[in-house]
């Protein structure tokens, strides 16, 4: 048993990985040019008389891409680099170590897996490029002694990483409820983001050919918000009109994008958008996402203020936060079969 950054550095890409020709990363137009870029915000404008118009350059590039990069954003340098090098150094741990925590139960509190051991002895047993560490990463004195003991600052430096990205989100989402027009700031306090943040901490070891395998494969996050450090090494592509864009690594920034719930709760006005990841042959590429999640047992749906019975009738009906993980595996995570199970299908008057 290995995770993918453990074995001997292969010369060629092992025939497991290799994907089938239609799922490979030239399968669909990446856009080569720069014509299209992702919006970077400066947050900082947020703070005084700036609000609104950083309100408005969000929700435009919300719509339009569903992903924003954000810089000046609070999240001291250190913090980030911090908790990126210490969870660099975990996956240089010595094997033994780290299969600890390896696990395929999806309930444990910390778990390492990787493409390396998923296996489902079928025709369809396709890997990924990718070992990960799993945790829940929020509410911190809650999920602190379940974190990793060694290398030996891990936890400290994972509980201020935690508590500054869920003060990022918490601003974020506020600054998102003005964009929407409510007239509570804190509309997404509470229920619709207090759920136990979870944390995926992605290594993607270099691969000699990058053209066979993926990293991650082409998903939607399905909860409600996801802020990623993607690093300095590229590899998140999103998906936009119908073409996969790069997104640029920029130092310390943030990358946040929606999740299938905040698509569902502003009746499809911020979209949940799929992304992806690719390998790289000549580094290690890690990319840490935080996902912001409502409380299990929490009702989702259109909020009323987003839909218009007349004009713009709710395209979802409500449902609770644990139906909602039972259709996205019934869903094998697929967007559209996702969300058609909450759809309202209107019948023309
Ligand atoms: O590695 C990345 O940049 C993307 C990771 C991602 O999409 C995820 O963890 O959900
Ligand atoms: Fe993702």
């Amino acid at each position: 048993m290995e995770l993918i950054c453990d074995s001997p550095a292969h010369k060629s890409v092992p025939d497991k990985y290799v994907l089938p020709l239609e799922k490979r990363p030239c399968s669909h137009e990446l856009l080569e040019d720069l014509s299209v870029v992702l919006p970077v915000i400066d947050l900082q404008g947020a703070l005084g008389e700036g609000r609104r118009q950083v309100v408005g350059e969000i929700m435009e590039a919300g719509k339009e891409f569903g992903f924003i990069q954000v810089v000046n954003h609070g999240v001291a340098e250190d913090v980030i680099q911090g908790f990126r090098e210490v969870a660099a150094e975990f996956f240089k741990m010595p094997e033994e170590e780290k299969l600890r925590y390896y696990s395929s139960d999806h309930t444990k509190p910390c778990r390492v897996f990787s493409g390396s051991l998923t296996s489902h002895n079928d025709a369809n047993d396709i890997r990924y490029w990718r070992d990960c560490l799993k945790l829940r990463c929020y509410p911190i004195d809650k999920m602190m002694h379940q974190w990793p003991s060694h290398p030996a600052m891990f936890r400290e430096c994972l509980a201020k990483y935690a508590v500054a990205v869920q003060e990022l989100a918490r601003r974020f989402l506020q600054l998102i409820a003005k964009g929407l027009g409510f007239d509570n700031q804190d509309f997404f306090e509470g229920d619709l983001s207090g759920g136990e943040t979870l944390m995926n901490v992605n290594y993607y070891p270099p691969c000699p050919d990058p053209s066979l395998t993926m990293g991650i494969r082409p998903h939607c996050d399905r909860h409600l918000l996801t802020i990623l450090s993607q690093g300095d090494v590229s590899g998140l592509q999103a998906k936009h009109r119908g073409r996969w864009i790069r997104v640029q690594p920029i130092h310390n920034a943030f990358v946040i994008n929606f999740g299938l719930q905040m698509e569902i709760v502003t009746n499809g006005l911020l979209p949940s958008v799929e992304h992806r990841a690719v390998t790289n042959s000549a580094k290690a590429r890690m990319s840490v996402a935080s996902l912001i999640r409502p409380k299990i047992d929490c009702t989702i749906g259109p909020t009323p203020t987003m839909f218009n019975e007349e004009t713009n009738p709710p395209k979802y009906k409500d449902f609770t936060c644990s139906e909602f993980t039972e259709a996205y595996e019934a869903a094998a995570g697929n967007r559209e079969a996702v969300l058609d199970f909450f759809k309202i299908h209107h019948t023309p008057s």
